[in-house]
This record gives C-alpha cells, sequence and structure tokens, in this order.
C-alpha cells in the first residue's frame, strides 16, 4: 500500500509542496503558491499530467496551507492515506542538527531561533501549525537547512570575535539550504558515477536565497551563508557579504536603526536593490533591453561567485565537479555563461552550446577537454526531505 509523505517547503514568500512515496518513483501531486502577502498571489497543483492554477489573495503561509489543503480536496489526490508531514526548517541553531519529531517543545525552540532566520522561520511555523491543524493525527517532522553544515570543521564555523561573546550568543556560521546541498552532492557522484567518499564537489545554490559549498568526500567542509542567511553570495533581495561596519556608518550617516539596516540589508539589497528587478529572467530581458543597471547588477553577482569558487578550490586542494542547481542555476544560462568563462585561467571549459540547453535533466555543461566537469543538477529537497521524514517515522517503532 502506498504510503504518502506530504512535505512543505515554506519560504518567505512561497510554498513549495509534493506528495510522494519514496519507494515510488515520482511525486503524486507537486505545486507552489507564490507571492504569499503581496497583492496577488498563485497557485499551481499538478497532479500527473492534469494542472490546476488560481490566482487568489493569500495574506499568510497559514491562508496559504490552507489554499494547499483545499486543491487537494477539490483535485485529489486525497490527503487521507498520508502517514507524515515533512517540514523544511531554516533555522535550526545549535539545538538542532538532525531532522526532529515535531511537538509543542520543538515550535516554542523554532520561535525562539526566528530572529536568526527572519525570512524564514516565521513562515515555517505558520506552516507547521496550519499543517497540524489539518493533519493531527500524523507524525510532522521538521527537516533542518542548517543539519548537513554541523559537521563544519571548527576554523571553517568561527567567526574572528571575541570567543566569549560568541560562546555565549550561540555565534558562528550555520549554513544553510543544506538538502539541497547534501541532495545534489550525491546526485552528482551518481552523475559522474563514482564514489562520493572520493570526490571534491563545489555546489552552487542558487534560488532567490543562493548560498554555495565546498563538499569533500560527501562532507560539508566550507559553505557561504553564516549565522543567519544573509552572508555570502548577492541574492535576489540580500546583500550577502558587506563590510561589517556598514550598519554603523549608516547609523551615524544616515540616521538609521538597526531595524532599518537589517530590513535594507535583508529586503532592498541584491538584485532588487542593484537594478529594482529580483527575478533573473527579468534582469536578462533588462540587459538585452540594454539596461545598464541591471547589466552591473549581473556583473555584481558573477564576481562574487567567481570569487567564492575561486577561494573553495583552494580550501579543498582541487574540485572534481562544480555543480549549478535551485531555479538560476538550473535555468540561467546567461548566469552560467560568464562565470565559467571568467575560471578559464583554471582550466574550466564551457560547452557554449550544452549550457544554452534547457531541461528538467542533470546534465554537463563543460567540454570533454575541461579540467573541471561542470554540472547542472536539478535539486530536489522535497524528495530528500521525504527520505528524512521517513527516517524519522521508521525509528519511531
Ligand atoms: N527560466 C529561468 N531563467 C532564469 N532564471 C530563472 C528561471 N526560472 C526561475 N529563475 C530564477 O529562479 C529564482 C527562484 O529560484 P528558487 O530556487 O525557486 O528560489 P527560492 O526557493 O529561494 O524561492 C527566481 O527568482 C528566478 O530568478
Ligand atoms: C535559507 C534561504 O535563503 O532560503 P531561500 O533560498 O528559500 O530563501
Ligand atoms: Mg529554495
Amino acid at each position: 500500500m502506498s504510503q504518502p509523505i506530504l512535505l512543505l517547503n515554506c519560504g518567505s514568500s512561497s510554498i513549495k509542496y509534493q506528495l510522494l512515496d519514496p519507494a515510488q518513483s515520482g511525486p503524486q501531486a507537486v505545486g507552489i503558491v507564490q507571492r504569499i502577502g503581496q497583492e496577488m498571489s498563485t497557485i499551481d497543483h499538478e497532479v500527473g499530467d492534469a494542472e490546476y492554477h488560481e490566482d487568489v489573495r493569500f495574506a499568510d503561509h497559514t491562508e496559504a496551507v490552507g489554499a494547499v489543503v483545499r486543491m487537494f480536496a477539490e483535485h485529489g489526490p486525497t490527503l487521507e492515506n498520508v502517514v507524515a508531514v515533512g517540514h523544511r526548517t531554516v533555522h535550526g541553531g545549535s539545538t538542532f542538527v538532525e531532522s526532529t519529531l515535531i511537538d509543542d517543545s520543538v515550535v516554542a525552540k523554532l520561535d525562539e531561533l526566528s530572529d536568526l532566520a527572519p525570512l524564514h522561520n516565521p513562515p515555517g511555523i505558520a506552516g507547521i501549525r496550519a499543517a497540524k491543524a489539518v493533519l493531527p493525527n500524523v507524525p510532522h517532522v521538521a527537516v533542518f537547512d542548517t543539519a548537513f553544515f554541523a559537521t563544519l570543521p571548527a576554523e571553517a564555523y568561527t567567526y574572528a570575535i571575541d570567543a566569549e561573546v560568541a560562546a555565549t550568543h550561540g555565534i558562528r556560521k550555520y549554513g544553510f539550504h543544506g538538502t539541497s546541498h547534501h541532495y545534489v552532492s550525491k546526485k552528482t557522484a551518481e552523475y559522474l558515477g563514482r564514489p562520493l567518499g572520493e570526490l571534491k564537489t563545489i555546489v552552487c545554490h542558487l534560488g532567490n536565497g543562493a548560498s554555495i559549498s565546498a563538499v569533500d568526500g560527501g562532507v560539508a567542509v566550507e559553505t557561504s551563508m553564516g549565522l543567519t542567511p544573509l552572508q555570502g553570495l548577492v541574492m535576489g533581495t540580500r546583500s550577502g557579504d558587506v563590510d561589517p561596519g556598514l550598519p554603523k556608518y549608516l547609523s551615524r550617516s544616515a540616521g538609521m536603526s538597526i531595524d532599518d539596516v537589517d530590513e535594507l540589508l535583508n529586503r532592498r539589497s541584491g538584485m532588487g536593490g542593484l537594478c529594482g528587478y529580483t527575478d533573473m529572467r527579468d534582469i536578462k530581458t533588462q540587459i538585452e533591453a540594454g539596461n545598464e543597471q541591471a547589466q552591473l547588477a549581473l556583473d555584481v553577482y558573477v564576481h562574487r561567485l567567481v570569487g567564492y569558487i575561486g577561494s573553495y578550490i583552494a580550501i579543498l586542494g582541487g574540485v572534481d565537479a562544480l555543480v549549478f542547481t535551485a531555479g538560476v542555476g538550473e535555468n540561467a544560462a546567461h548566469v552560467r555563461g560568464p562565470v565559467i568563462r571568467r575560471l578559464a585561467g583554471l582550466g574550466f571549459e564551457l560547452d557554449e552550446a550544452a549550457n544554452l540547453v534547457r531541461s528538467k535533466e542533470a546534465r554537463e555543461i563543460s567540454t570533454p577537454e575541461s579540467k573541471v566537469r561542470v554540472l547542472v543538477i536539478p535539486t530536489n529537497e522535497e524528495l530528500e526531505m521525504a527520505q528524512e521524514t521517513l527516517a524519522i517515522i521508521n525509528g519511531l517503532g
């Protein structure tokens, strides 16, 4: 009998979801709610070849989960047989280093961690509460973005600040998107037909949020996101790395409060701050129309990414595969292209035609002569979450 698991991936403004049985190939349903909290939201629900779309406003994640449940009721499949619900949970802090059965005390601890992931933990908690209300009699499991990075070596996760302050307040690099980095690094080994244990891989997870990881023999050794998901690469609305002196300078010169600075760096920076567009599709259109600010924004994005890749090659002592994943990484040839071309001095060679191919399959975009294999591997956080969820419920006895 089928044992479907419902997976909820609550992002800052979206919910991705799947109904799947890890023992069967392919999900029974997939869907996405987008633009939650904005003037108009959308929901897309797919069951086999049938696709259902609605434009409805969802004020918050609680309403959005309600709509997901309604889509299942109206278009199927039934949620009656669901054996568990897996929730993507962004910040586990030092409290949660592996997937965990959710009870009230877990929700309370996640709430305490909300300051560290203000765009992510509150929607995640709203998703958990709404899903528990609808499916109260099955186990709910939290799968953490931070878990894969619990293995970072101390020299990578330690910030060079007063050690006592750091210890008292749990200040260290945690890393995020770990479910994706973990899944994609395993898929890379499968794709190359080589043992994971002997591969050095750099994974670029480029979505609305973006992060890069260095994975040595399947173990994460470095990543670009830090104490919060603000550090590192240039993102849709987030700045990534800036001079740590910036908050004080803005406070003195612009009279900004600490909350103003936080809002600036998390929501009004990145590609949106640089050129007014956060979506790489729009940025491409703007560049083609001659928008110089959009071109500069892309140049900054690429420059930062190239710098991280070079750094991670040094940290790993070489690299076998560079892998692109998530919305931008899987789809934006105009981002991958300039990145790989700039790495020519390190022996990377782009197959220009392969880079332009659009596909949902794992593929190679480097030439046979390239010293490093460059791959595009679609992520599947929900499948990885389902396996984690299954492991926890099997352990419940
Ligand atoms: N066809 C495409 N071409 C270029 N960029 C794309 C395309 N499709 C999606 N994207 C990019 O992917 C981003 C979303 O990626 P995704 O991994 O879904 O992010 P998140 O999970 O953070 O919401 C969008 O902001 C958009 O910039
Ligand atoms: C952690 C994070 O940045 O997630 P997302 O890319 O979904 O915003
Ligand atoms: Mg994502």
